[in-house]
């Protein structure tokens, strides 16, 4: 599903407007929406909605009125004089025969429900003045809250706060979800989203082409990949992961058995000799290759069934990863790079870039979390610091000409060619030590099968939140390998794949 930042919801209100269907009948058809939520979360008591200035305004007077209408006993504050409202919020205010109460902060009383439309999508600038006051006021009210569009002081395209915000039990939006929905600190904000249908068609979205998207399953079906019946284990391919020395050989098993779950046909393990007792008595699906420097890592990839490789977890951090990175890098291999394999750049981030771009590769992935990625990019974070995490992640993805994966609640992938995808399906219990090891290997796993770059990032994001859901609270990294079978399965049923 698409998602549009401000301006692109702005031209589908115009293409829509355009097409025949009036800026008011759009309103209407918001204040509708808002209306019949409120009425699912206010099912008695007094509603109490608070007009903005503005279009959000407008949709605040129409549910007022379709409540009023309903036998609700609705009040409506208004935060500015009624007669300088403007075009379709002065049309909608026409159709309020209710008394329109100053903003009097003293006037909140204790309604079953506030409706908050303060500000949507035309909030521009930090909120100052009487609107702090009354967001500060609805805040402390105490009332569940139902805002149209967006919480009223979280900035659409962003998700950040602008001075103070409204923390809504509910919100409700139109046509599609905007950034905002899915950003932190925004997605918090807005409590549970409801996505109306004003009556927008889906065929604006040609002209507007929409490169953000929420990480559903429907934005990467049609290269999920599944095995033929006449498949064989080298048809799913087969991916390698480097591990540590003999203090750091967890997460490099971690993340091949993580592959082996997701689907690659053979996983190896290529391990330094000081490991190789370690690895090879904790390993059975999984093989172990001896591998101590680059070299040995070039000697191996000449095997070209050999078509995934993850470095990263467990790696050390230093020259000798630098190597291994870039000897990858230029045996053309699918490549997850991932913790040590990045921080070993911190210096000297541009020589990564600069490797992966004379490779002409399009099939490498970097995953960092936040620390990782300020270590890589911080020069450009230093440039543009009031960019939020979708605009970060796409000039990265544009800066290091790879696929960049940023973790953390709400994982970011973006594209070198500018598409990114915002995931929000991922439980706060998935923090754990050795969790961001199986991520790098379920892409792995992905990426031998064949899965483009962006599509196993972005797949592989969602399948580990789906694991995170699976194994529940409690969860350590070990078991998110274990459930990833229920979770393929329910992808199989979703996608109606015979098995
Ligand atoms: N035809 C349309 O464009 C539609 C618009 N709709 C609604 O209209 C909203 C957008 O309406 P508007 O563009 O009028 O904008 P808003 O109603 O969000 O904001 C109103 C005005 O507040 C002012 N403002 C911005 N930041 C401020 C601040 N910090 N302090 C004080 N004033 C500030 C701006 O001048 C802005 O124009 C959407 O969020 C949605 O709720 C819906 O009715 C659907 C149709
Ligand atoms: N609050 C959160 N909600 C959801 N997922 C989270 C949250 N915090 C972290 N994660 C996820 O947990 C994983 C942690 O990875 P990482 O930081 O690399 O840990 P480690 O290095 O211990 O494996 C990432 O996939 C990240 O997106
Ligand atoms: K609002």
């Amino acid at each position: 599903m698409e998602i549009l930042t401000t301006g692109e919801m702005e031209q589908a209100d115009r293409l829509a407007i355009a097409g025949g269907t009036s800026g008011f009948a759009l309103m209407l058809r918001a204040g509708q929406a808002v209306a019949d939520t409120a009425a699912d979360l206010a099912e008695e008591g007094s509603i109490l909605v608070v007009a903005g200035c503005g279009n959000n305004g407008g949709d605040g007077f129409v549910a007022a009125t379709e409540l009023a209408a309903r036998g609700y006993d609705v009040s409506v504050i208004l935060m500015c004089e009624r007669s300088s409202l403007k075009g379709d919020a002065a049309l909608a205010a026409k159709g309020w025969k209710g008394p329109v109460l100053p903003c009097d902060l003293s006037t909140l009383g204790s309604p079953a429900l506030i409706i908050d439309a303060l500000f949507g999508a035309g909030l521009n600038r930090p909120v100052m003045g009487d609107a702090r006051a009354m967001i500060e006021a609805i805040i402390a009210n105490g009332a569940p809250v139902l805002s149209i569009d967006l919480p009223s002081g979280i900035n659409g395209t962003t998700g950040a706060i602008m001075g103070a915000a409204i923390r809504a039990t509910e919100t409700v939006t139109f046509f599609r979800r905007k950034p905002a929905h899915l950003l932190l600190p925004g997605r918090i904000f807005c409590g549970r989203v409801r996505v109306a249908d004003i009556g927008i068609t889906d065929a604006v979205l040609h002209k507007i082409r929409p490169i953000t998207f929420e990480n559903i399953p429907d934005y990467w079906q049609s290269v999920f990949p599944v095995p033929p019946i006449d498949g064989h284990k080298y048809a799913r391919g087969h991916a390698v992961v480097v591990s540590g020395n003999l203090t750091s050989t967890g997460a490099a098993r971690l993340s091949a058995r993580s592959a082996l779950r997701m689907g690659a046909g053979l996983v190896s393990v290529l391990s330094p000799d000081d490991a190789l007792g370690a690895n090879a008595a904790a390993l059975t699906a999984v093989m172990v290759r001896r591998m101590n420097d680059a070299a040995g890592l070039a000697e191996i990839l000449e095997d070209r069934r050999i078509n995934a490789c993850v470095i990263g977890p467990g790696a050390g951090i230093g020259e000798e990863t630098r190597a291994l990175v870039t000897t990858a890098i230029a045996a053309k291999r699918a490549l997850v790079l991932d913790a040590d394999a990045l921080t070993s750049f911190a210096d000297a981030p541009g020589r990564l870039f600069e490797t992966i771009k004379q490779s002409g590769s399009a099939d490498i992935i970097l995953t960092p979390h936040e620390g990782e990625f300020h270590r890589l990019f911080s020069e450009m974070i230093e440039k543009h610091p009031l960019r939020s995490k979708l605009e970060r992640v796409r000039a990265a993805a544009e800066r290091s000409e790879a696929v960049v994966l940023l973790k953390g609640p709400g994982t970011v992938v973006a594209s070198p060619d500018g598409r990114a995808t915002i995931a929000a399906n991922a439980p706060p219990w998935l923090a754990t030590a050795g969790s961001g090891d199986v991520l790098s290997g379920m892409i792995g796993g992905l990426l031998a099968q064949r899965v483009p770059a962006f599509e196993a990032a972005c797949m592989g994001v969602w399948m580990h939140g789906e694991t995170g859901l699976e194994a529940g609270p409690g969860l350590i990294a070990e078991d998110l390998p274990e459930v990833l079978p229920a979770v393929l399965r329910r992808l199989y049923d979703r996608f109606g794949v015979d098995y």
